[in-house]
């Protein structure tokens, strides 16, 4: 049976989240999916890192046995208290690197390295982190397709639901206008939290312990979030090249009780909207703002880390994909649904990257 080495980089919320899917689902996954994935390295900023390149990889259960605050690599074998990223990532044989550290949105860093050295590795990627992707996504994807490893982000806009796969798969032969949604799990959440007489603060934290907020949730609110994924959704989806300066941004810190209170008066609900609209010169306008949507409208029903992005398309009107926008299995699914996709183009015949096998196909040949 085909085997993937895994390097998981950053081990917070969502690649803690995957490695349980990995210890608990692992062989279920390999009988369902027809491969068999190993953690052979883990680093993280607080953690430090691990190395088991022989045997069965790492042992996941002990980790996620222990608190993330008290995980400590250092004095494990193999262990080290440096996260030693560039050496991980360039040098410890792996078949996909899963990038999930702190998304950066000023300039993706530190992960734009992290998914570049894998690359110029060899190494496929798989990664929710915003950054890279809304930044740099076309040079990445280009220095995938040279190096012929995969370069998977369907974590990095609404996370687990399937939305960028949606648009990439299934509406060939559409012509898609725009596109405008709920992006981001946490504000979603915040708004129906103040709708139920919380405050902000106190909204903010219920969010961040439930693991849908960035690790500075400003993000979050002011929308800085949500511009990252409009410009995912518009480069990827309308074939633009947005540029954050492109795209005007406006949160909800600005959206107080008394506004909450007024609009339920109207019959109305606060969300904070993304969109990329493609103008008549083809060219693409984008922007993030708050918006009193009226009950009816298909936007204004979808609540708490529930996130929803509408298709404009000429054959088929408004085309809605909806699911969790924010969630830790939900995201660390994404990066399982990532291998998956990168699984199907190896069987293609599509990657050329070097992919490890089981000892008992090695002896098959
Ligand atoms: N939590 C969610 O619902 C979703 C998260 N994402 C994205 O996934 C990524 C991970 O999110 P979470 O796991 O929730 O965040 P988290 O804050 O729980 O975990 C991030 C981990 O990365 C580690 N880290 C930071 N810088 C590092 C470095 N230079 N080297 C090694 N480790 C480093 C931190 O120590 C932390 O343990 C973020 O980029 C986030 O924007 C995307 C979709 C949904
Ligand atoms: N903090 C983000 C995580 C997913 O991208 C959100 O709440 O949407």
């Amino acid at each position: 049976m085909i085997r993937y080495d895994l390097a998981l980089i950053g081990f917070g919320g969502v690649n803690r989240a995957l490695a349980e899917l990995i210890a608990e689902r692992g062989d279920g996954l390999a009988a369902e999916l027809g491969f068999a994935l190993r953690v052979v390295a883990i680093t993280d900023l607080r953690a430090g890192s691990l190395v088991r390149t022989e045997g069965a990889g790492i042992d996941l259960a002990p980790l996620l046995a222990t608190a993330p605050g008290e995980l400590d690599f250092s004095g494990l074998d193999g262990g080290s208290p440096e996260p030693r990223n560039e050496w991980v990532i360039r040098d410890v044989p792996a078949d996909i690197v899963a990038e999930a550290t702190f998304t950066n949105p000023v300039d993706g860093e530190p992960a734009l390295s992290h998914v570049r050295w894998a690359l110029e590795a060899g190494k496929s990627v798989c990664t929710t982190n915003k950054g890279p992707v809304a930044l740099a996504g076309r040079a990445l994807k280009r220095l995938a397709a040279e190096r012929g490893a995969a370069f998977e982000f369907e974590g990095a806009v609404l996370s687990g639901t399937p939305v960028l796969r949606t648009a990439e798969r299934m509406f060939d032969g559409l012509r898609i206008s725009g596109v405008e949604g709920i992006m981001n799990g946490t504000s979603n959440y915040i708004l129906g939290r103040l709708e139920a007489g919380l405050g902000l603060a106190d909204a903010v934290r219920e969010a961040q312990l439930l693991g849908y907020a960035e690790a500075d949730p400003t993000a979050d609110i002011e929308g800085h979030d949500v511009r990252l994924k409009v410009m995912i959704m518009a480069n990827e989806v309308l074939g633009a090249d947005l540029r954050q300066e492109d795209v005007s941004c406006e949160g909800i810190t600005a959206i107080g009780a008394r506004d909450i209170e007024e609009a339920a008066a109207a019959g109305l609900r606060w969300k904070l909207v993304g969109s990329a609209v493609r103008r008549p010169d083809g060219t693409v306008a984008a922007r993030v703002a708050p918006a009193a949507l009226p009950a009816d409208h298909p936007l204004a029903g979808i609540s708490g880390a529930t996130n929803a992005v509408a298709f404009h398309t000429d054959l088929l009107g408004t085309v809605t994909v909806s699911g969790p926008g924010a969630g830790r299995t939900e995201t660390a699914y994404a990066l399982l649904s990532d291998i998956i996709a990168i699984h199907r183009r190896h069987l293609t015949g599509a990657e050329t990257a070097p992919v490890r096998r089981t000892r008992e196909e090695t002896v098959r040949g």
